[in-house]
């Protein structure tokens, strides 16, 4: 069943685009000519250069956002947001008041009215479309949460949505409380694409698919997925290369939304949709699907129930062919698959992994899932779109932050040029690469995907000081609890460092549900850490390779929603290769610290428990190991400074040639091969006497008595001296000789 009130409805398509200027981070990247060029990796201010014009911009833009707030505030004050609390007894109230019934009379009366609300009312919003209009939905739901509180009712003619911006509310609804609640209307919009997949699924479905699939993604199979993340990054990696050498342009969204496509592919069902080179066919097909399910989710109208329009629509038709497009090729996938599983001898146990297939899918049927079942196509389009779109997003913002912030992009290129030098990440360097993990941190706080979660109560209930009935649709504002002045030191800044490097990775639990990138409770992200580990290696991978700035001209940047956060026209980025200082190794000794943190659920083991002893074998070890080498590398350079300067040597000699060359031995005397049967094509090879000293090779028929020296070049000579290699073909050879 379609939605029948869309998600969003309040909101008309392609309304929902807003300039990110509510703080420096968010301000719009303006077409500055020259000036927007600030390179990521160094800045430098000198007076009235490009740093001061930018922070008068940026102190223009504050100005302007800081009015636009200002009058935003005062409408909300105003009330014409507010709906009248008082409603129909207020009214009777004032009416009767008006009449002229006493004071006392109505007091009595209406205390008693007041009194049988046994509970306070819940703060209630009403919808203005011009209040949202040209505005992502979730920035005017940050306006009204700074004035209505973490929990407040927005009623757009006869619909209401709870919003729910409060850690603690969140917690009840997610995890304290969760059997009361569904996917309500996000199930009935995405119905059409995932089916009873693991997302929409709800209640027995939902307990039982999740139980078949979290195994899948056990920590080996992770694991192995690092290389795949790394092969699909390196592909992306030649294609910006190419675009440095031709100086083009690359828009960066699309980029990442053709990458994450490629990984979950290969990952999910080992399909290479190569789509970073590849734009037809299934490609499009699953592009078709995707851009419906967001259309879907932010339209006005539901055409897609009408029953005739459905066959009429040109878009609704392609759709219908693009979805039939995939279950083919999944039915087909599943074929192979299941081929594969049938011929295969490894037993099925916890951690079963096919090397040269270890997708989900193939893991999924070893475990004797059903090949026929449309659960499981329904599962693997769900996984599609989840994994897809989320992490394309969250690196696209993640490079729009740090295009923003050069000094975040020197210290995070500073790491990966340490840890990983010229290699593909492995899942060893996933625990090092400390702070690259953080800026996805950050970069998933800053930018939620998605940034609200969507439930329905099955049952009446309580959050916080307010009841609520069963049917009420809630949305838990995850861009405002990320976002709150209250939770959050400079909220809206990106600063990595608000996350310790060696504390725990930041997760719902230890940050007590005000962060909530992946979720929480029974419900959350299966594939947590999948994903940061996709973000981590394709961020560090590419940093490592290129430097990139918002390319001259570009279009603003500005949000727009659908499942997640996306641009409205993209993020054009200027790439250019990186000159990578040299690789010092590093002699200083990492502190010794005992790392107390203990059990780290499996979305959390980025840091995972580690044994402090082995620890501090393993690091005494690679100190060990970095002080030889450090030694070797020493010694190479040494060695390398004396060749050169020997070289030169040599050179400046062949360059100011001696006037008369010395005989060392009659060798003259052969005249051909003829002549004493000695052959004289034979140069002598001294020319570098420093580097080669007497480079000789033996004639067998050269008299033993006669030392020979060869080499295959030729001295330039002065004055005449070839008179004295006459008896030789000097154009080819020169006896022994010296140089002074
Ligand atoms: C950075 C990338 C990702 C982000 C930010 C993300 C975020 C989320 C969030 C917030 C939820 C909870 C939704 C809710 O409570 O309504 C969720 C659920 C889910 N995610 Fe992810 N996700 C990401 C990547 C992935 C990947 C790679 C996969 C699959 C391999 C995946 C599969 C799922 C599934 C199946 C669910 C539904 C779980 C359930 O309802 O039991 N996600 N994700």
């Amino acid at each position: 069943m379609a939605a029948t009130v869309p998600l969003l409805q309040f909101v008309p398509a392609k309304t929902f685009q807003t300039k990110l200027r509510s703080n420096r981070l968010l301000r719009p990247t303006k077409q500055r000519g020259n000036f927007g060029l600030s390179m990521i990796t160094c800045s430098s201010s000198n007076g009235r250069g490009p740093d001061s014009v930018d922070n008068e911009v940026k102190t223009v833009e504050q100005l302007i956002e800081e009015k636009r707030r200002a009058e935003l505030s005062a409408r909300i004050s105003s009330g014409e947001f507010t709906v009248n609390k008082s409603g129909y007894p207020s009214k009777l109230r004032n009416g009767l008041s008006k009449l002229g019934v006493p004071r006392e009379i109505l007091d009595v009366l209406f205390n008693w009215v007041d009194t049988h609300q046994d509970h306070p009312k819940i703060p209630e919003a009403k919808g203005l479309m011009s209040a949202v209009q040209n505005e992502a939905f979730f920035i005017p739901l940050y306006e009204l949460y700074l004035t209505y509180g973490g929990i407040f009712r927005l009623t757009f003619g006869p619909k209401s949505f709870l919003i729910v911006s409060e850690p603690a509310i969140a917690k009840h609804i997610l995890r304290d409380n969760s059997k009361a609640y569904s996917k309500g209307i996000l199930a009935e919009i995405l119905e059409f694409v995932m089916g009873k997949g693991l997302i929409p699924a709800d209640g027995e479905i939902w307990r039982l698919r999740r139980r078949a699939i979290v195994p899948a993604l056990h920590l080996k199979y992770v694991a192995a997925m690092i290389n795949l993340f790394g092969q699909a990054t390196e592909r992306l990696c030649q294609k910006l290369d190419a675009a440095a050498s031709d100086g083009e342009d690359v828009e960066m969204e699309s980029l990442f939304s053709r990458l994450t496509l490629d990984i979950i592919g290969k990952a999910l069902f080992n399909y290479d949709f190569d789509s970073l080179t590849n734009d037809t066919g299934i490609v499009e097909a699953v592009y078709t699907v995707l851009r419906e399910a967001e259309d879907r989710s932010v339209a006005p109208i539901p055409v897609w129930e009408i029953p005739i329009w459905k066959d009429i629509s040109p878009q609704q038709k392609k759709v219908a062919k693009a979805l039939k497009l995939i279950n083919v090729t999944l039915d087909d996938l599943i074929a192979i698959c299941k081929r594969m599983v049938d011929e295969e001898e490894l037993q099925f146990h916890e951690e079963y992994v096919n090397e040269q297939d270890p997708s989900i899918l193939h893991f999924l049927l070893a475990s004797g899932d059903d090949v026929s079942s449309k659960q499981l196509r329904d599962d693997l389009m769900t996984m599609l779109i989840a994994g897809h779109e989320t992490s394309a997003a969250v690196l696209t913002w993640t490079f729009y932050l740090l295009s923003q912030e050069p000094r975040v992009m020197s210290k995070l290129q500073e790491e990966v040029d340490s840890i990983l030098g010229d290699r593909i990440p492995t899942i060893e360097d996933m625990k090092k690469l400390k702070y690259a993990t953080r800026v996805i941190n950050e970069s998933l706080r800053l930018y939620p995907q998605p940034p609200v979660l969507i439930r329905r109560s099955l049952e009446d209930d309580r959050l916080g000081d307010y009841s609520i009935k069963r049917g009420e649709d809630i949305f838990i504002c995850v861009w405002n609890l990320h976002r709150s002045p209250k939770l959050w030191d400079d909220a809206d800044k990106f600063n990595p460092e608000r996350w310790p490097l060696d504390g725990p990775n930041p997760n719902e639990t230890n940050q007590n549900f005000s962060y909530l990138p992946f979720g929480g409770g029974p419900r959350k992200c299966v594939g947590d850490m999948f994903a940061t580990y996709e973000n981590v290696v394709a961020l560090a991978m590419l940093v490592r390779r290129f430097n990139f700035q918002m390319a001259i001209g570009a279009p603003e940047v500005k949000m727009t929603t659908g499942a997640t956060i996306h641009t409205t026209e993209g993020l054009k980025m200027t790439v250019t290769r990186r000159i990578k200082p040299p690789i010092v190794p590093t002699l200083e000794m990492p502190a010794f610290e005992v790392d107390t943190s203990v059990g780290v659920s499996k979305g959390d083991s980025l840091v995972g428990p580690k044994d402090s002893n082995q620890q501090t074998r393993q690091r005494k070890v690679e100190v060990c190991v970095w002080n030889v080498l450090s030694v070797l590398v020493l010694a190479m350079c040494v060695c390398f400074v004396v060749f050169i300067v020997r070289v030169a040597e040599d050179t400046s000699r062949l360059s100011n040639p001696p006037d008369r060359l010395k005989m060392e031995h009659a060798a003259g005397s052969g005249s051909g091969s003829g002549s004493g049967g000695y052959y004289y094509d034979i140069v002598v090879k001294l020319y570098f006497p420093k580097t080669y000293k007497s480079f000789a090779r033996g004639r067998t028929d050269w008299p033993s008595s006669l030392p020979l020296y060869t080499c295959d070049l030729k001295v330039p000579l002065k004055n005449g001296s070839q008179s004295a290699t006459s008896a030789f073909n000097t154009t080819k050879c020169m006896p022994v000789c010296q140089c002074d």
